[in-house]
């Protein structure tokens, strides 16, 4: 057992829509420069759990802890977003009028307003930074090409830059290989890979062979019916009976 703090802690929690049980008792504990992959079946509440770790939905009950003092039930959307938890949805939102390099600028933390990202002098750490980014996402080439002309690949990397710009604590990111060509999807898993350590991040996905890439040695968490299902190395859970059954929807032997 490793004795770090968790980075995120997630307690009983409860979220019912119209009676609806989306969230179930739900247990979840994340430490500090892991790269955690939630799978489950459609409707099994990986995107309200998201959700809920943002403040886009307050839970029915439950606690929510980030870097143990911060109570995420007390905070709003926006306070949780400065607090560090940055979320990249299925769809990409970049500027697509503003280039690579601008939209990252507009995220880095710190920048004051729009306007004075854009038109004021950018700090020579500023660049550094960005020059930074701009490797790590392999977009050093497009650094001034229009976000809106990237391929939907890159704009994904993009976004993924962005949070990296915000100097989110926490990265949740939200299919990240939907859509994506196979080698696209490759490369998203090797730039999730190179960002695990440094930072903390969260993958909601679907593809297995891109859930294999990304999880060799972590752990994997299955949600199923708001609750997790299983939890661990990617070769257990894909060979977990119940996991099976939930995916395959086989029907329950009588006992
Ligand atoms: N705002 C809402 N109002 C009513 N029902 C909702 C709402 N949000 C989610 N649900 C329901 O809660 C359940 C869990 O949904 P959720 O989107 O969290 O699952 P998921 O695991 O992300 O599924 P998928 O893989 O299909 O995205 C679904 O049955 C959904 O219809």
């Amino acid at each position: 057992m490793s004795m770090q703090p968790y980075l995120l802690a997630a307690e009983g929690l409860n979220k019912s829509f119209s009676g609806f049980q989306a969230i179930r008792d739900l247990n979840f504990a994340l430490e500090k420069g892991e790269l955690r992959t939630v799978i489950g079946p459609n409707g099994a509440g990986k995107t309200t759990f998201l959700d809920l770790i943002t403040g886009r939905t307050k839970p029915d009950s439950g606690t929510l802890h980030f870097e143990q003092t911060h109570d995420l039930l007390r905070m709003n959307e926006y306070q949780i977003y400065r607090l560090g938890i940055g979320r990249k949805f299925q769809t990409p939102t970049v500027y697509t009028d503003h280039s690579v390099r601008e939209n990252l600028l507009l995220s880095l933390a710190g920048s004051r307003s729009i306007w004075h990202s854009l038109v004021g002098r950018v700090k020579r750490e500023q660049e550094e930074r960005m020059d930074e980014i701009l490797q790590t996402i392999k977009l050093t080439e497009r650094a001034h090409a229009k976000a809106g002309s990237l391929a939907h690949g890159q704009k994904q990397w993009l976004e993924i830059g962005m949070l990296l710009a915000q100097d989110a604590k926490l990265l949740l990111v939200d299919e990240p290989a939907a859509g994506m060509t196979d080698e696209e999807t490759h490369r998203t898993g090797e730039l999730l890979l190179s960002l695990a350590g440094k930072h903390t991040i969260v993958v909601i996905e679907h593809d297995m062979t891109f859930v294999r890439q990304i999880s060799q040695g972590r752990i994997v968490t299955v949600l199923h019916q708001g609750n997790v299902l299983c939890e661990g190395a990617v070769d257990k859970v894909q060979n977990d009976e119940r996991v099976i059954e939930v995916y395959l929807g086989r029907k329950k032997k009588a006992a």
